[in-house]
């Protein structure tokens, strides 16, 4: 396939939905190959034991580097990127996505608790590229969300998952603009009317419209995308 993902969790479960979703039929035609590993499967006591107290004293748990050791040891290989979802992270967005979509392998470390052993992390930059990334500024349990948005977000762009792949040219974030508002039949629905300008078959002044629409929707919502103050 053109892409593997590897992904290690302590709930391997919660990958189940990647079969069916469209990344299913993406697996279907083999460009891409997901594998989930479930953490605990590389700790060795009875208890199968991921976590423990933080030295330095403080609130909750830190899971142990051990087991993300061993895990590591078996999926990461020197092209791949690992990607570590964290609150801490640089932001996700659609640039990063679409420059991870060009990587032939993606390794996912789920943590949870209050975040995986920092050593961790730097053993694993010393044997591929690491990049903790944040999904956005709220917190969240653990890392398998983030992971999920960001597998659907890297392989939309993955070349032959999108049917139509012009779509991926006009989405929201593409331009640097969000997306212009979209209708569909009925004509009128609910006493509300599409804008005539759409049915007008005017397609030069049907684009400038949409244009129009994008800038005033991401000043309005967005101002941070357009660099004003
Ligand atoms: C201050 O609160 C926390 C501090 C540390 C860790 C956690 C919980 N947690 C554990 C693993 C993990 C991975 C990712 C995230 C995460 C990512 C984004 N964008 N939000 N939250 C949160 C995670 C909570």
């Amino acid at each position: 396939g053109r892409m593997r993902i590897d992904i290690v969790t302590i709930f391997p479960e919660f990958f189940g939905v990647l079969d069916v979703s469209l990344l299913g039929k993406a697996r279907e035609r083999g460009i891409i190959d997901v594998a989930v590993h479930d953490l605990r499967d590389y700790t060795h006591d009875r208890h199968r034991t991921v976590d423990d107290t933080p030295y330095g004293g403080g609130a909750g748990m830190v899971m142990r580097p051990e087991p993300w050791g061993e895990a590591l040891d078996e999926v990461l290989t020197p092209d791949a990127v690992l990607i570590v979802p964290s609150p801490a992270g640089e932001r996700f967005t659609q640039a990063l996505a679409k420059q991870l979509a060009t990587e032939s392998r993606l390794v996912f470390a789920c943590g949870r608790y209050e975040g995986i052993d920092q050593r961790v992390v730097e053993h694993a930059a010393s044997v591929a590229r690491v990049r903790e990334v944040s999904l956005g500024d709220y917190v969240l349990n653990g890392g398998e969300v983030a992971a999920m948005a960001m597998i659907e977000a890297v392989g939309r762009l993955v070349p032959g998952v999108i049917g139509n792949p012009e779509s991926l040219d006009e989405e929201s974030h593409e331009d640097g603009l969000l997306e212009y508002p979209s209708y569909t039949k009925p004509a009128v629905w609910r006493e509300r009317e599409v804008p005539p300008i759409l049915l007008s078959g005017n397609h030069g002044a049907i684009a400038a419209w949409r244009r129009e629409q994008q800038v005033e929707r991401t000043r309005r919502v967005r101002p941070d995308l357009l660099g004003d103050a």
